[in-house]
């Protein structure tokens, strides 16, 4: 069993988190504190259950056992305080503009808001995840960083407390990562917004995280909780950056 003590309350809370599918086992008696701030970056072999321990956390499936608690309040279902974004490109609605997708939610949201006001907070996401002159953009004229900038900026619109972010620049060219990056980075440096962040990448958790959490293909749990206390901002030329990378990928391989 691995539990994960932490001094303050945390925002994100799991028990001994069970989940199989049929009779395959995927995940095992997990448990894990996320503080409010914590940018936390899950890494592990393909299949070991990444992205099921983010759709749990999500509520679009429940545990066969085991209890997630935001807020201190037990996850029954989707809500808007934890949000996800995708790999895919296609997570935008087509027949919308960048501006309409990203008042979309905020709609929901705030029904008494007049039209005027939500374009303004819409133009600030924009500008926040450097998209300014795309507004009026639908998705099918974009480029695969540029929708992910969009979709970045339609999930802040929801006024979520915690992204849950499934390897969002994992299709993306080196070059444009590198970039998005910077954008997640700046965005959680201005919101402070709780991020639990899957990736293959071992230098892209480094560069965003401040926790990296290795999962075990084999024992389905969590094999190790690394803290990442490396100076901001972070390149792989930073004094500590090869040890740590050296660690995870042992951990990652062992
Ligand atoms: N809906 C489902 N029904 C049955 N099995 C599933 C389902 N979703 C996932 N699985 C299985 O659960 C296991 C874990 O899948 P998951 O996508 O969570 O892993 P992952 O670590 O995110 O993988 P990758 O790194 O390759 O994206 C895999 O063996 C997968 O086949």
């Amino acid at each position: 069993m691995n539990i994960i003590v932490e001094k303050t309350p945390a925002k994100l809370k799991i028990e001994n988190l069970t989940k199989s599918y049929e009779t395959v086992n995927i995940l095992n008696n997990i448990s894990l504190n996320v503080n409010e701030g914590e940018f936390v970056c899950i890494l592990g072999p393909s299949g070991c259950g990444k992205s099921t321990f983010l759709r749990l956390i999500a509520g679009f499936e429940k545990p066969d056992s085991g209890h997630i608690y935001f807020d201190g309040e037990k996850i029954r279902g989707p809500g808007r305080e934890r949000i996800m974004v995708f790999q895919d490109f296609d997570q935008l609605f087509p027949w919308k503009t960048v501006l309409q997708n990203i008042i979309f939610p905020m709609k929901i949201n705030a029904k008494n808001k007049k039209d005027d006001a939500l374009r303004e907070t819409a133009m600030k996401l924009i500008n926040s995840v450097n998209l300014n002159g795309y507004e009026d953009y639908f998705p099918h004229q974009l480029s695969g960083g540029m929708k992910q900038r969009a979709a970045l900026a339609r999930a802040l619109a929801s006024d979520s407390k915690m992204l849950l972010l499934d390897e969002p620049f994992g299709s993306l060219d080196a070059q444009t990562k590198e970039i998005l990056q910077q954008t997640i980075y700046k965005i959680w440096q201005e919101t402070k917004i709780t991020m639990l962040f899957v990736t293959h990448d071992i230098q892209e958790a480094i560069i965003l995280s401040s926790r990296i959490i290795i999962m075990d293909g084999n024992r389905r749990c969590i094999k190790k909780i690394l803290t990442n206390s490396l100076d901001w901002p972070r390149t792989p030329s930073c004094a500590g950056f090869g040890s740590l990378w050296q660690d995870v990928y042992s951990l990652i391989k062992a």
